[in-house]
């Protein structure tokens, strides 16, 4: 697998990994090549203590007496390496860290566009911890292996098979007993790798339980509090951070009694270079002085090689985190063409059958009916029968299992989704608000809307009466989720941004639900009036508010129980005519 893979780097990224190791590596050669000044100058002291000429090891006689060499020379000599040096180190650190944010920037932008045009089913099986841990968290823990470890380690790897070649041609045996602890613990860690990354894996989850419940006891926190189960809310939250707590120690226990022992066989190296330097002295075939100049080396190769090894267990939790993002990737797309041009908006559903689990039970079953342009069609049935379901379908929020749903003769599993949804103004009974002015969530519905044209939707939907209670009017800041707006005021906003958008194709979903009478009245003649010659499906639990609908659907356990015009189905004495009886005479009801 490439580290493009492994590692979910984008081409930039990998190619900046490549750049980063290796000049990591020429720094490391650069910081080595002062042992070489070292050798040169030892040799030369050697020779003039021995009246013999000074050698360069493997490579003869020096040529130069480096004792010779001016003060100045010297000086300058020094400042040209740090010189190098410098410009090495900071073209190894602009490729670590200089373009790291990048890099994290790429693969967040990358995850979004993802997410925007992967299909609703995808969330529903991916809870909202999950997805934003996977957009922070994890980008983060790639972000951090990606600069601090793998050009690091890479580095070190290069390094130590150059050094490896250069100290052999010195002496062969002493490069071997100075350089095998570094593979050997490199082999050791990842031989152990399998068993780690299951505990990372588990760590990681753990953490991700305990975001989870204190996000939920957060987004219900109302609930919670009406309902008195904060004890109960608080101790589940405990529980889980106990145990995420143990299982980070457990992990956290094993990768450092691994990394330590792999460090203690680096340091053998040390040790088996002396040994084994003493022991070629004492034969003679070994001089004091390359001795020496090994020692140095080895003391200085180790360092980096040390500080990867001790964060290469990053690595290994980078590995988990990458995978958690390709699954995004590898995750089918709801895609289709662009380009879409139906004759008319008529939205057609024929023969189809849904189901929101791949092989679930089915929520939809041979429904087909029309909804007409220039009609509105109301969806009704008892309580989860499927009304929401059907309007989903027809904007493509969810692809169907089988069957055909078309708008003006397009089959919409043909249109990518945000091409379609172009053409439809959804008012669902959840209503998502932003944490910005009235005006602007109302402007959400046509971008780039003008004031004025903002303002005559939220006439039209009635918000005039609310907005004009608000200290700021429409420059008003709504709260997070307009948590400061009541249910009614929620949706008479979201009726405003459909009326905005205009789009032809308009699907109130219990828009009048959260309504008062006068309002609902007011918001529903406003409706008709802008509403006219598009194609309207309204799902509404109220009869009174479908009777002046063209068309009734009623749907009963994901079937079509029975469609026409209202009166039509008024006669028939079926299914709809019982829910009209039903409900006049609980609307008699009183306490
Ligand atoms: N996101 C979802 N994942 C799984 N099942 C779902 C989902 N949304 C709805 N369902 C199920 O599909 C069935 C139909 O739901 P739907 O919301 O379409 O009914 P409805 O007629 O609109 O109900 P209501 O009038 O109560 O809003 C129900 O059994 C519901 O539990």
């Amino acid at each position: 697998m490439s580290i493009k893979e492994k590692y979910a780097l984008t081409d930039e990224g990998v190619r900046n990994v490549k750049l980063g190791a290796a000049w990591t590596t020429v720094a490391n050669l650069v910081v080595f090549a002062s042992v070489g000044f070292v050798y040169v100058i030892m040799s030369a002291i050697v020779a003039r203590l021995t009246g013999e000429p000074a050698v360069l090891g493997p490579f003869g006689e020096l040529g130069f007496d480096p004792l010779s060499v001016p003060m100045v020379g010297w000086i300058v000599a020094i400042a040209v390496y740090l010189a190098v040096l410098f410009v090495c180190e900071r073209l190894a650190y602009y490729y670590q860290y200089g373009v790291i944010y990048k890099e994290s920037g790429r693969q967040r932008i990358a995850l979004a566009e993802r997410l925007r045009k992967l299909p609703l089913g995808f969330f529903g099986r991916r809870d909202l911890a999950d997805l934003t841990e996977t957009l922070m968290g994890d980008v983060k823990t790639t972000e951090h292996a990606y600069s601090h470890v793998l050009p690091e380690l890479y580095g070190a790897y290069a390094t130590m098979a150059i050094a490896f070649v250069c100290l052999a041609a010195f002496d062969w045996r002493l490069a071997v007993a100075s350089m095998w602890s570094g593979p050997v613990a490199l082999l050791m860690l990842f031989g152990v790798r399998s068993k780690l990354q299951p505990l990372m894996h588990r760590t990681r989850m753990a953490g991700l339980k305990t975001s989870e419940y204190i996000q939920e006891a957060l987004e219900c926190v109302r609930e919670v509090r009406a309902t008195n189960q904060e004890e109960r809310y608080l101790q589940h939250i405990y529980k889980s951070v106990d145990t995420a707590e143990r299982t980070a120690i457990r992990g956290e226990l094993a990768t450092g009694l691994c990394v330590n022992g792999a460090q203690i066989v680096l340091r053998l190296g040390f040790a088996t270079t002396l040994l084994a330097g003493a022991t070629l002295i004492a034969d003679g075939t070994c001089d004091f002085l390359t001795l020496f100049c090994f020692l140095l080396v080895v003391s200085r190769i180790y360092a980096p090689f040390d500080q990867a090894l001790m964060l290469i267990a990053e690595l290994f939790s980078a590995r988990t985190a990458a995978a958690r993002m390709k699954s995004f990737f590898e995750e089918p797309l709801a895609d289709g063409g662009t380009e879409y041009s139906p004759s008319g908006h008529d939205v057609v559903f024929e023969h189809v059958g849904f189901a929101y689990e791949q092989d679930g039970e089915k929520v939809l079953e041979d429904v087909s009916f029309t909804a007409r342009e220039g009609e509105v069609t109301a969806l009704v049935g008892p309580s989860g029968s499927g009304k929401s379901t059907c309007a989903r379908l027809a904007a493509r929020l969810w692809d169907v299992s089988s069957g055909r749903v078309s708008v003006g003769g397009v089959d919409v599993s043909t249109v990518e989704p945000e091409s379609l949804l172009a053409d439809f103004s959804v008012v669902f009974q959840d209503v998502t608000l932003f944490d910005d002015t009235v005006m602007e969530n109302i402007r959400l519905g046509k971008r780039g809307a003008t004031d004025e044209e903002v303002l005559a939707a939220a006439r039209a939907a009635n918000c005039d009466e609310f907005v004009s209670r608000m200290p700021e009017g429409y420059g008003t800041m709504i709260g997070e989720n307009g948590a400061r707006l009541s249910g009614g005021e929620r949706q008479r906003i979201s009726i405003a941004r459909a009326l905005l958008k205009g789009a032809p194709v308009v699907l109130l979903d219990e828009a009048t639900a959260s309504l008062d009478v006068e309002n609902e009245t007011k918001v529903q003649e406003a409706l008709s009036r802008l509403l006219a010659g598009k194609t309207v499906i309204v799902i509404a639990h109220r009869m009174r508010t479908v009777m002046n609908a063209d068309k009734v659907v009623v749907l009963d356990d994901g079937r079509v129980a029975e469609q026409g015009h209202p009166a039509e189905l008024m006669e028939r004495d079926g299914l709809f005519a019982r829910m009209v009886r039903l409900q006049r005479e609980s609307a008699e009801w009183t306490l």
